[in-house]
């Protein structure tokens, strides 16, 4: 039997993935570059920029913007709103952006790994333009090779950020939503630890072809058992159409993200962690974030495996309802008695002294908890008689240690303008348990 001791997160310990008794027979020298199996991630994105500025309310009123909504403007609107922000000099940064595109660029810096992300780029591009903007801010572990040229613009997020903190995002959709479903790749999408969409996706206009290549790359993922992981990215547009997105997550997503607006839009339910519990009806992993009350998750394991929390029980809306958080979450169908767990994490130390701004600290959890599903793939791949998974789980580590590490890496965007992390996580944080490090 192999034997392996792993550090977790992070591939750059890769020395401990491998069985590290394993000599060569010939040398007598432990064989230092095995080769390893590797996991990877896909997300699917409308290709942004944003373009972030503070603004007043006045602003908003002028261009008919309405506060706190993702909201696609005109070509004439982007043409004034542009030459606005520029007159006054308002702009603070221009940088790479998208939910997903967010989503797969951190989850490449904490696990220093492939993702692959689909979407469009404009086929001729020049040096300083929106796409390559985007090619240059993004990590070089993220996959760009799958992208599908278009001939014409990629899009822009005009992020615009009030005295409260609050915002409101103006999209330029340029071809953004031209994704065609010859584009994705089945195989691609089936030998996935994950495809990561989000409801954005689905909002498309007459000819677009975005929504019919995600549906595409879901149902192949759907049908060979690769988790399909939904953000809901703004309360409005499931608020629209509740019924609709109830259907499709229960028919289509294992794990679902969202806050706390986005839960309620979506259950009706205000509490966070009741919602969480709700949507656990459709799917078999819920991350809940709630701005400073911090990140709830809830999920599923099996009675015999099982796992009761060492730290004090919390009650809230269901009581004791941490009392299994020392359990690693798994899919709905793989447990014979299905025992459901949930845990909760408070800002990391309190949160930030000086918030930023709040851009994409949801999107960075979702990242981490990407990251320990892929690594649990990655390991069963190449060490499968690990006793580890021994248990059908679909993550590495116990919920409430997951639920840690997504709210540290929340914390880390807090403290930064931009919705991306530059670099990964420090290698070893007291703040986190011993144990986390050393499984
Ligand atoms: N005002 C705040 N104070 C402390 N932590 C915060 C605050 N706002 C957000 N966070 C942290 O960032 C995480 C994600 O924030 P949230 O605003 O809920 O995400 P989203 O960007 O999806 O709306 C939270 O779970 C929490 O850890
Ligand atoms: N793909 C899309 N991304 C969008 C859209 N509107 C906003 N955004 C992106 O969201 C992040 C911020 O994320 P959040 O977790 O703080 O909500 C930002 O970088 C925007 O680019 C959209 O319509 N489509």
């Amino acid at each position: 039997m192999n034997t392996i001791a792993m550090k977790f997160p992070g591939r750059r310990q890769h020395k401990h993935y491998f069985p590290v008794e394993n000599k060569t027979p010939l040398t007598n020298k432990v064989n230092s570059e095995p080769k390893l199996a590797r996991s990877y991630i896909v997300g699917i994105d409308q290709i942004l920029v944003d373009i972030e500025a503070k603004v007043d309310d006045e602003f908003l009123t002028e261009f008919s913007l309405k506060r706190g909504m993702s909201q696609v403007i005109t070509d004439e609107v982007t043409h004034r709103l542009y030459q606005r922000l520029k007159d006054e000099q308002l702009i603070n940064y221009e940088f790479a952006g998208g939910t997903i595109g967010n989503t797969m660029h951190n989850y490449s810096v904490l696990a220093d790994d492939r993702s692959v992300l689909l979407g469009v780029m404009s086929k001729n591009m020049q040096v300083g333009d929106y796409a390559y903007r985007f090619v240059s801010n993004t990590s070089s572990r993220v996959d760009l090779n799958y992208l599908q040229p278009v001939d014409g613009p990629i899009g822009r997020c005009f992020t615009l950020i009030d005295d409260t903190g609050e915002r409101t995002f103006a999209i330029n959709a340029g071809l953004i939503n031209k994704l065609k479903p010859e584009s994705i790749d089945e195989s691609l999408i089936s030998n996935a630890a994950a495809l990561v969409i989000s409801s954005y996706l689905m909002r498309t206009e007459e000819g677009d072809t975005m929504t019919q290549a995600t549906l595409k790359a879901v149902e192949c993922a759907n049908k060979a058992g690769v988790p399909v992981v939904l953000t809901l990215g703004t309360k409005f547009l499931i608020e629209k159409e509740p019924e609709f997105w109830r259907k499709f997550v229960k028919d289509h997503v294992n794990i679902l993200a969202m806050n706390e607006d986005e839960a309620q839009a979506i259950t009706g339910i205000t509490d966070p962690l009741k919602a969480a519990d709700a949507c656990l009806d459709w799917v078999d992993l819920v991350i809940c974030t709630a701005g400073p009350e911090g990140l709830f998750m809830a999920g599923y394991v099996d009675e015999q495996h099982k796992r009761a929390t060492e730290y004090p029980l919390l009650s809230g809306a269901i009581a004791d309802f941490n009392r299994y958080e020392y359990s690693r979450p798994m899919l709905l169908k793989d447990c014979v008695n299905p025992v459901r767990i949930y845990t909760h994490t408070a800002p990391y130390m309190g949160g930030p002294d000086n918030i930023k701004n709040t851009n994409g600290a949801g999107d960075a959890a979702l990242a981490a908890v990407l990251h320990d599903l892929s690594a649990n793939v990655y390991h069963k791949m190449n060490v499968d008689d690990s006793s580890k998974h021994l248990q059908p789980a679909m993550t590495y580590s116990s919920l409430s240690q997951i639920s840690k590490y997504a709210n540290r890496v929340s914390f880390e965007i807090l403290m930064q303008h931009s919705p991306r992390l530059s670099r990964g996580l420090p290698e070893r944080e007291d703040s986190l348990e011993q144990a986390y490090w050393a499984l």
